[in-house]
């Protein structure tokens, strides 16, 4: 049995090595001749896997250990009987973190107090629902978008126009789509950035084409009241420079490389390959996942809770540090610079998740415990 993976793919062997031979190769360079004898085929997001890739493979389990899948042809692999799975809600919680990072960033530069704001949320699912829970927590003002859901459950959500009209911060949530009526390719397109409020901070975690990134390089040269934080980007690797350095925050697509995350995706792939075998799981990733280098912190109950809320974010986790090396990484020849997105995804530091730690509390402060409960960690 031949297992082809990503080799960015973390604990292949903790996970896999049972069920045959594994041969990594690189996410991109993987072809139609190094998949015509493998079985499964374990992928990231830069691979797009269609019927030119696996039309008289022998492969008949796709597993992407991502959330996004639009990088899968699934009607294809519907009609060629081929089992699919992807990794839901593995590296939600590591968004919302770099979410909660960037607002922090945006909220120094700016001199703007984070309680007063109006938040847009475009799209609730895994990553959108956890950061709605947690802004909420934070009793701060969030207006949520999601017409495929308000369609199929009702509830409170807001039109995008809406969004546009009344948020003060807008952070993007969806999945890439191109078809149909909800379709989010260039979802924030020339006309809508530019009917964005004065001031607004748009934040784009979802993917690259979400946004259209001409345009939106068109609106910053023109309005310097906006600011903007991107972690996608439309044709990446490789990415309009001119538009990075118009960014308050900068990065190279790791909004969810939380070693958490990127594990917990292994983990849901291998669980839907022993599914499909029909075997028990029998590798655990709670015996995988190392110590977090933070995991308590004592609080004394007189901090001031917007110190205390900054301290326990980025204590865990500060986007600056990924935006200053892409930023270091933007020189050069073009495919220097794709290399270089490549090289900082793949050597991607150590970073762990804040609903990770356990908060002591010195006293009695409601605020304070407030505030823990939002970010998810636990008070002891
Ligand atoms: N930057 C990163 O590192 C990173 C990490 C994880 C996920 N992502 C991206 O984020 C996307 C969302 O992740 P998720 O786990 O929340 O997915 P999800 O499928 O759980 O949720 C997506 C939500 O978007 C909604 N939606 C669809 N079309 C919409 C539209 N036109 N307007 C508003 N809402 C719409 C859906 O109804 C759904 O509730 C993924 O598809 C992936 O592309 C990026
Ligand atoms: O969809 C996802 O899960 C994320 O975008 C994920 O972080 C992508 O990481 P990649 O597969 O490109 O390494």
């Amino acid at each position: 049995m031949l297992i082809v993976a990503d080799e960015n793919i973390p604990l292949l062997d903790a996970f896999f090595e049972g069920f045959g031979e594994i041969r990594r190769v690189p996410g991109r360079a993987i072809d139609r001749a190094m998949v015509e004898q493998a079985d499964v085929l374990l992928v990231r997001s830069v691979t797009n896997v269609n019927r030119a890739l696996l039309e008289g493979s022998k492969v008949r389990f796709v597993g992407t250990c991502t959330i996004g899948t639009d990088h899968l042809d699934l009607d294809y692999f519907q009609q060629a009987g081929i089992t699919w799975s992807s990794a839901p809600g593995c590296n939600a919680r590591g968004v919302v973190d770099y979410v909660l990072g960037s607002l922090l960033t945006l909220a120094e530069i700016e001199g703007v107090d984070l309680t007063r704001r109006t938040y847009g949320v475009v799209g609730a699912g895994e990553v959108g629902g956890r950061l709605v829970k947690v802004l909420q927590g934070l009793s701060w003002k969030v207006l949520v978008c999601d017409p495929p859901r308000q369609a199929a459950e009702g509830g409170d959500y807001v039109s995008l126009e809406q969004i546009v009209e009344e948020c003060d911060v807008i952070s993007l949530h969806t999945p890439l789509t191109k078809q149909g009526q909800q379709s989010t390719w260039h979802l924030f397109d020339e006309k809508r950035l530019n009917q964005l409020k004065s001031g607004t901070w748009l934040i784009n975690a979802s993917r690259g084409p979400v946004v259209n990134n001409a345009a939106l390089r068109d609106v910053l040269l023109e309005r310097e009241d906006l600011q903007a934080v991107l972690d996608v980007w439309e044709g990446e690797p490789e990415v309009d420079v001119a538009l990075a350095e118009l960014c308050v925050l900068a990065t190279p697509h790791i909004a969810g490389y939380s070693l958490d995350g990127k594990q917990r995706g292994t983990a849901q792939i291998y669980q839907a390959y022993c599914d499909f075998l029909g075997q028990p799981a029998r590798v655990s990733l709670s015996d995988l996942l190392p110590a977090p280098w933070l995991s308590h912190v004592t609080l004394n109950a007189q901090s001031d809770p917007a110190w205390a809320l900054a301290m326990l974010c980025r204590g865990v986790y500060d986007p600056r540090r990924d935006d200053a090396d892409f930023r270091r990484s933007l020189v050069g020849s073009v495919s220097e610079q794709r290399a270089a997105f490549d090289v900082l995804r793949k050597q991607y530091p150590s970073r762990r998740e804040i609903d990770g730690l356990q908060v002591r509390i010195e006293g009695d402060a409601p605020e304070l415990q407030r505030i823990v409960a939002a970010l998810g960690a636990t008070l002891v």
